[in-house]
């Protein structure tokens, strides 16, 4: 694939792939313990929303949050990758946020259910423009932020995290075909926390890209 088709992956439909509790201090944060293996869950491409439209709080939550994280885009599809070819498969990257219905999630995770409602939801996947592989010749030294209001809430480097990319690429391969355009959000550093309707949440990769969002509420329809 070319880089100009995978430069709009977000329209492509292919799956996005999430790590979750890939950073010890978020782990902590919400007093899980700390993983011995990759945490994956998924959202769907209708999780996607880019900057100019909203991200809409579900009708059914009340606690929604925000987790700003690395997203890596696939470049070239496959299986069972060595992670020593791990980074062929990468075509670029995104800064992405991972909305979620934190609330909902207590729910499910009290229920032994899946996350789906609370990570899965329209708007739940907010990504900025492509970044192409060269911008970010180190993505384990990057530093990711985020703030609300103007307010600093999150502010992490990707050298916290606990599996590195090349092992969640080689990782996530041998569970399920990679593809090209598909999206892995590599998880969030601490600070995460609630927005409301209304907010304007800024975040950016340091010295790279930054884009901001505002918060609406999606009405029940039912
Ligand atoms: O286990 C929990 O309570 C919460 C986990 C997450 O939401 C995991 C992530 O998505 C993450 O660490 O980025
Ligand atoms: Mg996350």
């Amino acid at each position: 694939m070319s880089k100009s088709n995978v430069a709009r992956f977000w329209e492509w439909g292919r799956k996005i792939i999430c790590v979750g509790r890939n950073y010890a201090e978020h782990a902590k944060e919400l007093k899980n313990e700390l993983p011995t293996e990759p945490v994956l869950f998924l959202k769907p491409p209708t999780a996607y929303v880019k900057e100019g439209s909203p991200i809409l709080v579900p009708h059914y939550s009340t606690n929604l949050h925000h987790e700003v994280e690395l997203g890596v885009v696939v470049g070239k599809e496959g299986r069972d990758i060595p992670q020593t070819s791990a980074m062929d498969h990468v075509a670029g990257y995104a800064l992405c946020l991972d909305m979620t219905a934190r609330d909902v999630q207590d729910q499910c995770k009290a229920k032994g259910l899946p996350w789906t409602l609370a990570k899965a939801f329209d708007t739940s996947c907010p990504v900025s423009d492509f970044i192409p592989k060269e911008r970010i010749p180190d993505p384990a030294g990057v530093e990711l932020w985020l703030r609300v209001n103007s307010a600093t809430r999150q502010r992490g480097s990707t050298a916290q995290m606990i599996f590195s990319i090349p092992f969640l690429i080689s990782y996530i391969s041998r569970v399920m075909a990679l593809e090209e355009g598909d999206l892995i959000l590599t998880g969030t550093p601490k600070g995460v926390g609630a927005v409301y309707e209304h907010d304007e949440l800024q975040a950016g990769i340091e010295g790279v890209i930054n884009m901001t969002f505002k918060v609406g509420r999606r009405a029940d329809k039912s």
